[in-house]
């Protein structure tokens, strides 16, 4: 068995349809992974519940010995009060007794097993909750850079498909694997003992059966990190297609969607066959490797019973050891379907746990208060070094000032906001709050200062008074009762049948849209950041709603130093300032200081950009 586990099971970066993570998969398949670091890695996990795992050892030896001392017993049974060696007649009272103590150390071997099956799963189980918590815990201090370049399905199949992968093999295949070396050498030994000449044919057979093993299982490990590749691709492009269903149902999509999925269920078909396949085949190659073993022993051994005196017990227990001997040379090679699907499986999952993450300091508490002056001195971004996004941006905004952003699609007003939260790190130039590096400051401790509103609401299942509490998990009933006024949310949610308790469905889809709104908005009012970010929602609502939301923004801008991406008239000419953007660079700053001020800036505005069309 070779150390080194190559192949693209560790991809952590591997993303399904839009296949943002290929060129990471590259990289990542260039470094091949070391298969015993990660049975080491796996072992720490077993090593909480250590006592146990001894203990379910030490039982499985046990039960191991029983059965070859049980299977051994026969040979004085046979020998002794069937058929004497000295050429008396048997003894069948003798012969029961025998037999009750054979069948009490069967039974040993049975209560051994039990114990060990049952300690095993509570190790495994406990591994598995930590390398969940682990993996958990991890990823929620991932960059955002790594959500938006790996697709959800391919995420949660490290919480699915790989863990469980983990566990199956934790729960049987350890100590089976154990098991059966221990009744391999047991037998072994005990062939030798028998006789020497017998035990030399199962010498010269097992090198075959090795031989055939690895060759096959070479072949299978490639294609089971090949096959937990194509699920992870597969659960992606579901994940994306379930999510989207609306866009695909009204864009007539659902063809090509198919057609999409069969590509990616044909891929994982093809893959499976193989892993299978191969996998699959292992145990009955092997194991009719043993039948022949099993064939040539009990024929040599009645040659030497006849001609060379050899007992008949011995030749007994001889052929039974000899097909002992090979059922854990073919459990073991059948048990390597799970041990490479579960290590190519832990690989992705540790692949994950050995990404950066982001340097948080997970202080909780109280907020350094900041004031909330914002300056970008000559800032340039690309999401990727090679293309860049925003040129030299230079502004500024005074505390409680409200700085609206305008231009057309994909100009940069999202990633201006991106880099004030510290989601990416700007390339040159800098970021200051109160003359401040952003850079300096915490991530955690500078993020408690932003309050964010995003055009894509979300929610999360709980009540409406939960949703509105993630703004501040601190705050009181009262609170957060405030907050939805703040929003103009509480006269709606009044309304609901159990008021701040109604529980919200997947998403709020049990609210309107403009609800959904009203209520992320809320969640902002509700946390103390003196700095607020504003993606103001490009989808229609009725004039009332639009209204209220309206109303809701202005007082939720109201003390803070806002970031607004507007798209309407009314944010524009409330704002302190409008900067114009193209094509990553600013061409416009207008400041809204008069009337006058105001028609000049749009109308120079309106010849300046294309966002016209968009603010209309
Ligand atoms: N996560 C990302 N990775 C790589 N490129 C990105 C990413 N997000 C945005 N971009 C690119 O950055 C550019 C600016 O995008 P951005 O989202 O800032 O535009 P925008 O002005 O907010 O557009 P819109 O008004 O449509 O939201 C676009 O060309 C886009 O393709």
């Amino acid at each position: 068995m070779e150390d080194n586990m190559a192949g693209p099971s560790g991809i952590p970066g591997m993303r399904g349809p839009g296949g943002g993570g290929r060129a990471n998969m590259r990289a990542k398949a260039e470094r091949p992974k070391n298969m015993k670091n990660t049975i080491l890695r796996l072992l720490g996990y077993m090593s909480e519940t250590k006592a146990q795992l001894i203990v379910a050892l030490i039982a499985s030896m046990l039960s191991t010995l029983c059965n070859l001392a049980a299977s051994y017993m026969i040979r004085p049974i046979i020998n002794t009060y069937i058929l004497p060696v000295d050429g008396s007649s048997g003894n069948p009272q003798g012969l029961f007794m025998a037999v009750c103590v054979m069948a009490v150390v069967y039974a040993g071997s049975f209560v051994g097993m039990y114990i060990q099956m049952r300690l095993m799963l509570s190790v495994s189980q406990s591994a598995l909750r930590r390398m969940r918590h682990d993996l958990f815990t991890h990823m929620k201090d991932m960059p955002v850079r790594f959500f938006d370049t790996n697709s959800n399905g391919d995420l949660m199949s490290r919480y699915t498909n790989d863990i469980d992968a983990v566990g199956e093999m934790m729960n049987n295949t350890i100590v089976q694997f154990i098991a059966g070396i221990m009744t391999l050498i047991g037998t072994l030994s005990m062939m030798i003992y028998t006789n020497i000449w017998l035990a030399l044919v199962t010498f010269v057979m097992t090198p075959v059966m090795i031989k055939a093993g690895r060759f096959l299982i070479k072949r299978s490990r490639r294609y089971y990190a090949m096959q937990q590749e194509s699920i992870g691709r597969l659960n992606g492009y579901i994940e994306e297609t379930i999510t989207g269903q609306k866009v695909v149902k009204v864009f007539n999509h659902e063809e090509k969607a198919i057609e999409e999925f069969r590509e990616y269920n044909n891929d994982l078909k093809d893959k499976q066959i193989n892993a299978q396949f191969f996998g699959g085949i292992m145990g009955p190659v092997v194991g009719n490797l043993g039948q022949v073993n099993y064939s040539l022993t009990a024929m040599l051994g009645g040659i030497f019973c006849v001609l060379k005196g050899f007992d008949v017990g011995g030749v007994t227990i001889f052929v039974t050891y000899a097909r002992q001997f090979s059922r854990p040379v073919n459990e073991l090679s059948s048990q390597m379907n799970t041990i490479f699907s579960a290590l190519a499986g832990a690989e992705r999952v540790f692949g994950v746990m050995d990404m950066d993450t982001e340097a948080v300091s997970g202080r909780t508490g109280e907020i350094m208060p900041v004031r909330g002056d914002i300056e970008f001195r000559d800032v340039t971004f690309g999401y990727n070094p090679d293309r860049i996004i925003l040129k030299d941006i230079s502004l500024k905004a005074s505390k409680g000032q409200k700085i609206a952003f305008v231009g057309s699609t994909g100009a940069g007003k999202t990633t201006i906001t991106n880099l004030l939260t510290r989601f990416y790190e700007i390339q040159s130039g800098l970021i200051t709050i109160d003359g401040r590096d952003i850079r300096t400051i915490d991530k955690d401790e500078l993020r408690k200062n932003i309050a964010l509103v995003l055009q894509d609401t979300h929610l999360f299942t709980g009540t409406v008074m939960e949703n509105i509490r993630y703004g501040r998990p601190d705050a009181t009933d009262d609170e957060v009762r405030q907050a939805a006024m703040t929003a103009n949310a509480d006269y709606f949610i009044n309304r609901l049948e159990n008021g701040y308790d109604t529980m919200l469905e997947k998403d709020g889809s049990n609210l309107s849209q403009g609800q959904r709104q009203l209520l992320n908005i809320a969640r902002a009012a509700l946390s103390k950041a003196p700095i607020l970010i504003l993606d103001e929602a490009t989808s229609s609502v009725d004039t009332r709603t639009e209204r209220q939301i309206q109303d809701a923004m202005d007082r939720l801008m109201a003390e803070r130093t806002t970031f607004v991406i507007a798209h309407r008239l009314s944010t524009i000419r409330n704002s302190d300032s409008i900067i114009v953007l193209e094509h990553g660079s600013i061409i416009e700053k207008a400041h809204m200081s008069s009337f006058l001020q105001i028609t000049a800036d749009i109308m120079s505005c309106i010849q300046a950009g294309r966002f016209w069309d968009k603010v209309l």
